[in-house]
């Protein structure tokens, strides 16, 4: 009779313990896609740089946003006749951009408001507080100066000189920065995740006076611990996930004798902020959402427990020297994506007065100031009037025309208008050209994505209460008039104007919710536990369902399916009874008898999981070693080899 031996290569006791935890999970190659992921970026663009930088050693900054033709145009007239909207640090008479910083800030201490006051005209300038390039590729080396491994896994440490530092001297050289450390991971990052293994089973005996032969008395191993996400209301980003990015659950307790079972391993719970999207890494398809404070998901189970020699016990065979390992718990990479859970957004450009029009319509108190990108991350405010009705609204980052392809900051978060319901699109008034503003801001909405363009969106006019809002108001309104809005005027500092401008939103608003009440009926009721299951799913695999592939250059034998993996990496090779029952199962679920209709010969290597076999014929011997007693009988077992 045919049969398998397993190669002293590869002795038992080794492969009791597997090192590939998940057949279908490449470790080696999630990692590589972590870091891919993660790598600070260079733009993609490679135009883009010549418009942030000018040859002579000059940074140009942006005053108003310029027309779009000059981001198509690689090399703008920088002549002191053309009226191009950039002007050179250099011109602005002002030394460097943090002096400037430095002055405006004391100017705004000693509450010297005034715009007119300033020196320089901070109001103007776009660029200066540097271009980052969002979404492209870095060198190897930066990749290594920039990141920071913790604990085997990747933690984002920005080590550039921060937000709106210039680079000295030159220029040529400039590389761009990779967006900070706290601007990335407040909306993104990547953990780890494991489940807990199962505890051992044992072997053991009852000895006791008076009872002999007490019986098999080894108990089994305990249960490993679960991984679950909940949403933590009080959590409203990522950045937590910048402390520590491994949750592992704990294992169950190997059993014990006198039948006492193992305890069950400790469940991990990660706590995400409402909004968040999982993915499972380098995969496209949405795991999870989790949306509302309170929801819990149970992501892997952990791996269940061995079993002891008690539970081996039979008729037949009343001293079981046999007991399984635990089951391997499951692992995997998540990415994690935030998108705020916000009724409605607020866009615009840089500088626009959204942070302004927040603080008062809310109890949030952003940063306000009269410099573009005062705003790097989004800031949430809930809005309550009449009474009942409440709105929570998110202002964000600043838009610049250009920002889908790396400028400015605002196209990294715009992803958190997805989830809002209508949109507060604020225009400053008081710039050259608002509707050009306005248009800018518009495309760079319908680059980003169409669906977000065409969410309901009202036009608040801002800035009012100064003379140059004032005076090109009505042309902004007609003009908009033409094309079918209705802009409301507001000055958001003097808290003008601002309760139409709520109260248009909160209809928008209500109206769109209403046009989704069906929809949400159905996508409330997703099953959040549906990893879970798949993975228990996996774990009910029958044994006897597996494919033989064969390899003929070096006569092996691939038998692989999901069951018989897992018997494998479950059964401990050190007990005497392990050996025969594995070879029992695979003459009973059928292995032996379809290889030997494929036509394994002699010496062909057999992999089954993770055990290596060499297939012997020779083992037609009566009465040898080969022959031993199974359970069910006289059998022809195939040796060790
Ligand atoms: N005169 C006047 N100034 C305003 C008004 N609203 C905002 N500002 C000023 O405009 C400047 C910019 O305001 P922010 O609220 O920081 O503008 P923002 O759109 O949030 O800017 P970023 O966060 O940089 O995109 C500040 O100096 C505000 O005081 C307004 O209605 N009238
Ligand atoms: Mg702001």
């Amino acid at each position: 009779m045919a049969s398998l031996s397993i190669t002293s290569s590869f002795p038992p006791q080794a492969l009791a313990r597997s090192n590939t935890r998940n057949p279908n999970h490449n470790s080696k190659n999630s990692n590589f896609n972590r870091n891919n992921k993660l790598k600070p970026q260079r733009a993609k663009h490679k135009s883009a740089p010549s418009l942030v930088t000018l040859t002579g050693g000059e940074a140009t900054t942006y005053t108003r946003l310029p027309p779009r033709e000059d981001f198509t145009v690689p090399l703008l007239d920088y002549s002191p006749q053309s009226s191009s909207k950039e002007v050179k640090l250099s011109d602005s008479g002002v030394g460097t951009m943090e002096d400037e910083t430095e002055v405006y800030r004391s100017s705004i201490e000693k509450g010297e408001e005034s715009e007119s006051s300033l020196e320089f005209n901070l109001h103007e300038d776009y660029g200066r507080f540097q271009v980052f390039g969002v979404g492209s590729d870095f060198d190897e080396e930066e990749e290594e100066a920039d990141y920071e491994t913790v604990n085997g896994g990747t933690v984002n440490v920005y080590e550039g000189n921060g937000f709106g530092e210039e680079e000295g001297g030159e220029i040529e050289g400039v590389k761009e920065k990779g967006v900070p450390a706290v601007m990335r991971c407040f909306d993104s990052a990547k953990i780890y995740v494991k489940a807990g293994d199962g505890g051992n089973g044992v072997v053991a005996f009852r000895r006791e006076k008076f009872v002999p032969m007490g019986g098999p008395s080894g108990g089994d191993g305990g249960r490993g611990g679960n991984v679950y996400l909940e949403v933590d209301g009080s959590m409203n980003s990522l950045l937590p996930f910048r402390n520590g990015v491994h949750f592992r659950a704990g294992r169950g307790a190997h059993g014990q004798g006198m039948m006492q079972n193992g305890a069950k391993g400790e469940d991990v719970v990660v706590k995400v902020a409402p909004g968040t999207v999982v993915r499972e890494a380098g995969r496209e398809e949405v795991l999870l959402e989790l949306l509302y404070p309170g929801q819990r998901a149970l992501l892997l189970p952990g791996g269940r427990g061995g079993r002891g020699n008690a539970a081996f016990k039979s008729g037949s065979n009343k001293v079981p020297r046999i007991a399984e390992n635990g089951e391997e718990g499951p692992e995997m990479w998540l990415e994690l994506e935030l998108k705020l859970v916000a009724d409605v957004g607020i866009v615009g450009a840089p500088n626009a007065g959204k942070s302004t029009f927040l603080s008062v319509i809310s109890a949030a108190q952003p940063q306000i100031a009269n410099y573009p990108f005062t705003t790097l991350l989004p800031n949430l405010g809930v809005v309550s009037f009449d009474y009942d009705s409440t709105m929570v609204v998110a202002d964000l980052p600043g838009l610049l025309e250009g920002a889908h392809r790396g400028f400015g900051l605002g196209h990294e978060f715009l992803r958190h208008t997805e989830r809002c319901s209508a949109l507060v699109h604020v225009v400053d008034g008081s710039s050259p050209q608002p509707e050009l503003e306005f248009d800018a801001v518009r495309l760079e909405l319908e680059l980003f994505s169409p669906e977000l363009a065409e969410k309901p969106y009202i036009v608040a006019y801002n800035k009012i209460d100064l003379p140059d809002a004032y005076e090109s108001w009505l042309s902004f309104k007609e003009k908009l008039q033409d094309r079918g809005f209705e802009p409301f005027c507001m000055s958001a500092m003097k808290r003008e104007g601002i309760n139409k401008v709520i109260r248009a939103a909160y209809e928008l608003l209500r109206k769109s919710k209403e046009a989704k009440k069906e929809f949400e009926g159905c996508t409330n009721s997703a099953n959040l536990n549906h990893v879970a299951d798949m993975v228990q799913k996996q774990r009910r695999a029958r044994i006897d369902d597996f494919e033989i592939s064969h390899d003929s250059s070096s006569r092996t034998w691939h038998v692989t399916g999901l069951g018989l993996q897992r018997f494998v990496q479950m059964t401990n090779w050190r007990y005497i009874d392990s050996e025969r029952r594995f070879q029992h199962v695979l003459e009973a679920c059928g292995v032996n008898k379809s290889l030997m209709k494929l036509g394994v010969k002699e010496g062909d290597t057999v992999i089954v999981g993770e055990m290596e076999m060499v297939w012997n014929d020779s083992s037609q011997g009566s009465g040898s070693s080969n022959t031993k007693k199974g359970p069910f009988g006289s059998m022809k077992w195939p040796q060790w080899e």
